[in-house]
């Protein structure tokens, strides 16, 4: 039986999806720990990466060889552009991953695009990846379903250097038409595309980018409501709308 397999950054935000699995246990693969549940009758891996690209690249890049899962849900908190549109708590879908801090030095503190592949047959743009859009836009007409409405979804941005200004919050959401911050959206898909393995991702608002005031941030309400979404979407995405890509 093939299995899903969910990937987080921290325990914190693999706790709520852990609890809401059945008859879990901890499992070692490749040398790496993950928890087995069932999510109805999907088997279901939980992979806890650590923060960053390097965690997500190398623990995930460690476990798919054998894994193998069908698909990967990649959920968890981020931080939310100032003229995002987006609220805290909210539920977001990324459409694409980039990361910012691959490309050319430019005279914006944003990279021009690197000027060769970072593996073969890879996106058009080194950095740039798309979600999978069978996966994407079933989990799109599924949360309509349940929420009456469609959630926001867009281009998501990984950095490595956390941004702590409004000012460059400011210019990386105009420059980019970024939605959402996060430490490992870009590392993963860019593993998963070198496994083949459709991927897509889902984070709740834990906090206005650049703000490093503690009364900004609501991590608890982020983990929770990322792990009900994923959830609910390891139960109800059907089987038909994904599509593994060959091996790249
Ligand atoms: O900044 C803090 O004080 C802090 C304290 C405890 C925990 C954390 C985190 O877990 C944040 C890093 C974690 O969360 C994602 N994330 C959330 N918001 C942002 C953001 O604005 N920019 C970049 N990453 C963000 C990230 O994916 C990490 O996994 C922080």
């Amino acid at each position: 039986m093939k299995s899903l397999l969910v990937l987080t950054a921290v325990d914190r935000e693999a706790a709520p999806v852990r609890a809401g699995l059945d008859q879990t246990k901890d499992v070692i693969l490749s040398g790496i720990p993950l928890t087995l549940g069932f999510a109805g009758k999907r088997r279901v891996y939980i992979l806890v990466s650590g923060p960053g690209v390097f965690n997500t690249a190398a623990k995930l890049g460690a476990v798919l060889p054998s894994l193998q899962p069908e698909w990967i849900l990649q959920a968890g908190c981020g931080g939310m552009y100032p003229e995002s549109g987006l609220s805290m708590g909210d539920i977001v879908l990324a459409a694409s991953e980039r990361d910012l801090h691959t490309g050319l030095e430019s005279k914006s503190a944003i990279p021009s695009p690197l000027p060769f592949p970072l593996m073969e047959n890879g996106p058009g743009i080194p950095g740039y990846y798309d979600a999978d859009t069978g996966l994407l836009h079933g989990a799109l007409s599924l949360f309509a379903k349940k929420e009456g409405r469609m959630l926001p979804h867009g281009p998501f941005i990984t950095v490595s250097t956390v941004t702590a200004s409004k000012e460059t919050a400011a210019s990386i959401g105009r420059e980019t038409g970024g939605l959402v911050e996060n430490m490992e959206g870009a590392a993963a898909f860019h593993t998963a595309a070198l496994f083949g393995i459709p991927i897509f991702e889902i984070r709740s608002i834990s906090n206005p980018v650049g703000s490093r005031k503690s009364e900004d941030w609501d991590l608890e309400t982020a983990f929770i409501r990322a792990g009900e979404a994923a959830l609910y979407l390891l139960h109800t995405l059907p089987r038909h709308i994904w599509h593994p890509k060959p091996n790249l």
